[in-house]
């Protein structure tokens, strides 16, 4: 899954960008027989006219609304820090996943809610759980960590620097991907 996140283009700019992610993911995900989710944050607008997915923040959109813009069809990710955010998005009803973040501190996003870590990510992904609801784990995840983040039961890790700051992008998503699946407990 790849999402489109983008805080300064404008909006024409970030729609051209996610028409592009989205049509080479089709592509590739052609190439390789598989789909290739595309995810776009924070801008429902865009994510209508191009046919994506959504996450959106605590501050953003409620996904309630989200729900009524884009269908019944659609993915819909909220992010989630603490167990309180965790049951209003549970009493809301409208989210497919939760977006549970920051594990750790990052430079990548400096304007969060304290740090979740490992214990409460393992709490809040047993909750979600219960719910129904997909959960992935973000913020200053890397190679080195994915294991840990694997073994709390979480269905997914979303990174940003890991792969996008990586020389080789290819090759760190492979890495970390690999490290997430086989510390998945059985
Ligand atoms: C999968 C996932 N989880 C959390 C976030 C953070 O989203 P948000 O709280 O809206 O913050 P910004 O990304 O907008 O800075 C995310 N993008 N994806
Ligand atoms: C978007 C977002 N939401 C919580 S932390 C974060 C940034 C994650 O970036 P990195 O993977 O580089 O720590």
């Amino acid at each position: 899954m790849i999402q489109v996140r983008d805080k300064d283009l404008d909006d024409d700019a970030f729609v051209e960008l996610a028409r592009q992610v989205r049509d080479v993911a089709r592509e590739v995900g052609e190439q390789h027989g598989r789909e290739i989710t595309v995810i776009v944050n924070d801008r429902v607008e865009a994510a209508r006219e191009l046919g994506l997915d959504v996450h959106v923040g605590q501050g953003d959109m409620p996904a309630s609304q989200v729900r009524e813009l884009l269908g019944a069809e659609a993915i819909i990710g909220v992010s989630v820090s603490n167990a309180e955010q965790l049951e209003g998005v549970i009493a809301e009803g409208s989210a497919d996943v939760v977006g549970i973040g920051p594990i750790w501190n990052t430079a990548t996003k400096t304007d969060t809610d304290p740090a979740v870590g490992l214990e409460q990510l393992a709490s809040l992904t047993t909750r979600a759980h219960e719910a129904g609801i997909v959960a992935v784990a973000i913020g200053g995840i890397s190679i080195r960590n994915a294991s840990e983040v694997a073994a709390t039961g979480c269905d997914g890790i979303c990174v940003v620097s890991a792969i996008a700051g990586s020389e080789d992008p290819a090759t760190s998503a492979t890495f970390l991907r690999r490290e997430f699946v086989m510390n998945q407990p059985l």
